[in-house]
């Protein structure tokens, strides 16, 4: 159903046919879709996020927060919104395709599940940039971690998955600047009232620092997918900084820097925290701070230091820079993105010519002959098959339509 109104580029379902689930993540199914009329042989196929509006009683919010956001994106290592449908019970919105899977996969598939430095340096650049630019946008990304960075053909990397990321206001009296704030997701109401998450943090954190739930989840070819979760914020300021602070309680749990555990507001160096997660885990196939449940993470994000093995070096010192648990300390919190670049782990890098890298560590192979034959024998309809998954058991029920069901999920990953 198109919306006249909309400020987003309309995309007409019906001309629509998916060819594979490419997943399903908390908030919807993504799909591998094309458009029948102008692409009928699916040369460029897309990648198209359902939502169903009532799933969860903020999926409706936070879907049209990612679209907000995903609108305002114009970069190369960022996807860009390239369309947007909405039903009386559904959103949709398409992106470009990645047919190399996720960074945690990839690393799933090296010897001993780490990358080589050269390899680090080369995912680390590219996501400085994409985290410089949101940055720039006055964006706070939140959720970076391994599951939310895609590789797209070309090699080259693209971050997803922006429903948790915080638009900060610059604050006016400082500066003329002026940067949007997301005034949905802050006017409407939180998905966890502030009485139920004081309960919640009782139980597992000490006083003053709080807690979110979060599950792990194993997808079918046995890799970890962790969820990423929130609860609601109180709103507390800091007068040294420069912009609002955010206080909500946001993303992965191996991932979230001292100050989101303790409660304190935060702004973009969390961000710069959880590239220092993502770098140690690259390097030793492991995050720095994991525990056995929750609460052992979190008091180990707080008080303990990451461990290195072997002799320190120019990768260690960057990962032990971004690692610093005071966030006015942390590498990247005082000149952002230019700091880290100058680090001496990217000397000589041309950061200008990351682009044009036509060589990255490693390329996906093209998609096998299995969707062109779904492609020949016409795929799917979204909708049908999302109808499908939620109706109930049929009292006539038939084969055939578990069959269908089968066959959909057999083109999963
Ligand atoms: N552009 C894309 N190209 C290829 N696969 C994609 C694309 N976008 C998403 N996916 C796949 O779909 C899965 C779910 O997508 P996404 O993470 O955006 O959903 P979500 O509901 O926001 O998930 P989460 O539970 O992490 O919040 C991803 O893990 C990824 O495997």
């Amino acid at each position: 159903m198109d919306n006249p109104t909309s400020p987003f580029p309309p995309l007409n379902l019906d001309n629509l046919r998916a060819t594979k689930v490419l997943g399903k993540g908390a908030m919807g199914t993504v799909f591998l879709v094309h458009n029948t009329i102008t692409d009928p042989l699916s040369q460029s196929p897309f990648a198209l996020k359902v939502i169903d509006k009532f799933s969860k009683p903020d999926s409706d919010r936070r879907a049209r927060w990612e679209t907000t956001v995903l609108h305002r994106l114009h970069h190369p290592f960022l996807p860009t919104l390239l369309g947007f449908s909405e039903t009386p019970d559904m959103l949709s919105y398409a992106v470009p395709y990645c047919s190399g899977g996720d960074l945690n996969v990839l690393r799933y598939q090296q010897s001993d599940h780490v990358f080589s430095p050269s390899a680090i340096r080369f995912y680390l650049a590219e996501i400085i940039l994409a985290l410089e630019y949101l940055h720039t946008l006055g964006i706070v990304y939140r959720d970076l971690k391994p599951e939310n960075i895609l590789i797209q053909q070309s090699g080259h990397v693209t971050l997803t998955d922006f429903d948790l990321c915080k638009s900060l206001t610059l604050k006016k009296n400082l500066s003329s600047l002026d940067f949007n704030s997301d005034p949905e997701i802050d006017n409407i109401p939180a998905p966890i009232q502030p009485k139920k998450f004081k309960q919640l943090a009782k139980f597992v954190l000490p006083k003053k620092t709080c807690t979110y739930s979060r599950s792990t989840t194993t997808t079918k070819n046995g890799l970890r997918k962790v969820k990423s979760a929130r609860v609601s914020p109180v709103s507390r300021r800091n007068p040294s900084s420069f912009y609002e602070r955010s206080n909500s309680f946001v993303g992965t749990e191996e991932y979230v820097a001292p100050e989101i555990v303790r409660g304190e507001g935060h702004e973009f160096a969390v961000d710069w925290w959880a590239l220092g997660v993502l770098c140690y885990e690259m390097l030793y196939g492991t995050t720095p701070f994991k525990g056995k449940n929750k609460k052992e993470t979190f008091s180990r994000i707080l008080m303990m230091e990451p461990e290195f093995i072997g002799k320190r070096n120019a990768l260690t010192d960057l990962i032990g820079k971004l690692l610093e648990k005071d966030p006015t300390r942390r590498l990247g919190y005082r000149r952002g993105a230019l700091e880290i670049k100058e680090h001496e782990f990217f000397r000589g890098l041309k950061w200008d010519l990351l682009t044009e890298v036509v060589r990255p560590p490693f390329l996906p192979s093209k998609d096998g002959t299995e969707l062109t034959e779904e492609v020949k024998r016409g795929g799917f309809d979204v909708t049908e098959y999302l109808q499908k998954l939620k109706a109930p058991p049929s009292p006539l029920w038939s084969p055939s339509h578990d069959e269908w069901r089968n066959n959909v999920s057999l083109t999963e990953f």
